[in-house]
């Protein structure tokens, strides 16, 4: 019942930003081992991380580090030094088929063993920033029970793509349809990619309400001023509340008094509906009244 609207990208190699990172409200934290790190500062951001995991602060936030690509030598090595800290996951870059994942799963069981972590505690979040990630995208989602979300990387998309991103985000749409419906196959969540204008909020508005209507249970951000814009997005009017609740109470009325269809406000109030309802309240974060 946790939510997960935001993600904040901390780069590895900047200690400011890796302290503090918690204190702007952010429901993730992502520490940034790959594309935010210079080839020549691996060794050190992935010391500087796996220091800050043993003795930084998070609150309550879900925690994960983003490694670097199984194309690399550096990705054992970075979870070696990360899963150990007792971390909530690891988002993988550039995912392109089940076989990467399984990779990283088999990795990750022999790390938890060794630390003594539960075998399957650490989940994977699978960034799909290619064609080809984009057309495997159920495959990813399915390939390991870690697997609890999938998000498209629109940066190195786009460059697979041959093309730009727009204002308008033309050249996403399609990807982005295609990693909802993956994931609501798999029963896992979408995230979606960052929106790299860090000063134009109405731009940022449009596309997490877009993104929202698609089906996308959050976004990862790169600044902490997107944080509050994409949450007042997510979070349900009042409007949307208060039908919600008289939603879910009249269908708990209807099944104590043994009813089968009733209505609310002069629409029928059927399985779907109640789901819709209780889905609003729990992003409203009126998790008490949904049990
Ligand atoms: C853009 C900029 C340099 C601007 O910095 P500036 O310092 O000029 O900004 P200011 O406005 O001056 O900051 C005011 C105060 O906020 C603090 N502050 C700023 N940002 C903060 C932050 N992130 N965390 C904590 N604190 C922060 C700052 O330290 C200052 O604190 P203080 O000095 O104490 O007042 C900075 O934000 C930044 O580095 N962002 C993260 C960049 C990054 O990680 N990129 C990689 C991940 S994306 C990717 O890879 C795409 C993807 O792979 C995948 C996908 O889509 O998921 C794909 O392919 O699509
Ligand atoms: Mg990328």
């Amino acid at each position: 019942m946790k939510l997960r609207r935001t993600m904040l990208y901390l780069p590895g190699n900047n200690p400011n930003m890796l302290l503090r990172g918690w204190l702007f409200g952010s429901d993730g934290l992502i520490l940034d081992l790959e594309d935010a790190v210079a080839v020549h500062e691996k060794d050190s951001a992935r010391i500087l991380v796996s220091r800050i995991l043993k003795e930084g602060e998070f609150g309550d936030c879900d925690v994960t580090v983003r490694i670097n690509g199984v194309d690399t030598d550096l990705w054992e090595k970075d979870l070696e030094a990360v899963v150990p800290c007792g971390i909530d996951g690891i988002r993988v870059p550039k995912v392109e088929g089940p076989e990467t994942v399984r990779a990283v799963d088999e990795a990750l069981n022999r790390i938890e063993k060794e630390a003594g972590i539960a075998v399957g505690t650490t989940k994977i979040c699978c960034l799909l920033e290619t064609a080809q990630g984009i057309w495997n995208a159920y495959d990813v989602a399915k390939a390991s029970p870690r697997v609890d979300a999938i998000c498209p990387g629109g940066e190195d998309l786009t460059a697979d793509l041959r093309t730009q991103r727009s204002v308008e985000g033309t050249e996403l749409e399609g990807p982005r349809r295609r990693v909802v419906l993956a994931a609501r196959a798999a029963g896992i969540d979408a995230f979606d990619t960052v929106f790299p204008r860090i000063n134009d909020d109405e731009g940022l508005v449009k596309e997490t309400t877009f993104i929202k209507q698609l089906g996308f249970d959050g976004k990862s951000v790169i600044h902490p001023r997107q944080i509050s814009v994409i949450h007042s997005v997510f979070m349900p009017t009042e409007k949307e509340i208060d039908r919600a609740r008289r939603i879910v109470a009249a269908a708990k009325e209807a099944s104590e008094r043994g009813l089968g269809a009733v209505s609310v406000d002069g629409r029928m109030v059927d399985a779907p509906v109640v789901k819709r309802a209780v889905f609003t309240l729990t992003r409203a974060g009126l998790f008490e009244e949904v049990q």
